[in-house]
């Protein structure tokens, strides 16, 4: 399993693109009935790609939940978040069938023994973006389809960033131990996200940038306020923020992207607002 051990505000100074990459930059999320999986020591969040073509396939397909976590099934001390960005999709949930659709959520509970994904149709494959974060307790099974989510809209053109806010692991949607997870589309001639930037000193946050065309790219900029890098993304690739850091993104297009939160708090509008003539 890719670990990143993460680092702090002061060597964040001085890294290269490459360095910057390695630590932050999660790419091949999606491999054909395959599992991706990266452990980050930032809060312990966990994220992975699930894309079923031909296969059922067993989240655990590339863990070893003893070696990796200490604990017998990957679920026994941890809850997971998945949205679906892909053709419709199942999940069976320690046997039981549930319908993931294109752009439907589901949360799965800690102390769940199996997780398999597969997909309606092989031409059209599901592709389950997924985070997992260690849990205290288990609240119910959860399917948060697209239409059940919270839509804000916000943002306008003249800005260039008119999107949609669409919460679905959200309090109020349902109670979770710590994950908070959601997906913010641009409209097209939008290109910017999060912008007034912010950050949030009780918890980290990743990105997964995809509909990102061929040839097009985001610019995705982290790092203390007064400190900004950035890191260049191409589609389907996710990127780690620590509580210290930015997260806010400028395409040459107009994109989606899922975000996801783990720490202290599940108050979605617990954030620090920076002022952007601050930003360095
Ligand atoms: O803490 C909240 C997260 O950074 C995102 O939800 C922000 C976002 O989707 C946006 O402004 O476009
Ligand atoms: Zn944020």
């Amino acid at each position: 399993m890719d670990i990143r051990y993460s680092t702090g505000k002061e060597p964040f100074k001085r890294m290269t693109t490459e360095e910057l990459r390695e630590e932050f930059l999660i790419q091949n999320v999606f491999v054909k009935d395959d599992v991706s999986c990266v452990y980050s020591h930032v809060d312990r969040i966990v994220t992975m790609g699930c894309m079923p073509v031909d296969e059922t396939v067993n989240i655990e397909k590339n863990i070893d939940p003893w070696k990796n976590f200490g604990v017998h099934y990957l679920l026994e001390r941890r809850e997971l978040g998945t949205i679906n960005i892909g053709g419709d999709g199942v999940a069976i949930v320690d046997g039981e069938e549930i319908n993931v659709n294109h752009y439907d959520a589901l949360y799965v509970p800690m102390g769940t023994k199996e997780v398999l994904f597969k997909s309606k149709d092989s031409k059209e494959p599901a592709k389950f973006y997924i985070l997992t974060a260690p849990a205290h307790r288990a609240y119910p099974l959860t399917v948060i389809p697209y239409e059940k989510a919270i839509h804000k809209h916000l943002g306008k053109l003249e800005d260039s960033n008119e999107r949609t806010i669409n919460q679905y692991i959200h309090p109020d949607i349902l109670d979770t131990c710590q994950l908070s997870m959601g997906l913010t589309h641009l409209e097209p001639g939008s290109v910017w996200n999060t912008m007034p930037a912010h950050t949030h000193e009780r918890r980290m946050e990743v990105y997964f940038y995809f509909d990102i065309p061929e040839n097009q790219a985001v610019f995705h900029f982290m790092g203390e306020p007064n400190q900004t890098r950035h890191i260049v993304m191409h589609n389907d690739e996710a990127v780690i923020n620590p509580s210290w850091s930015i997260h806010s993104g400028c395409g040459t297009t107009n994109y989606t992207f899922i975000w996801g939160m783990v720490g202290e708090n599940r108050a979605y509008d617990d954030q620090d607002w920076l002022k952007t003539e601050d930003l360095r």
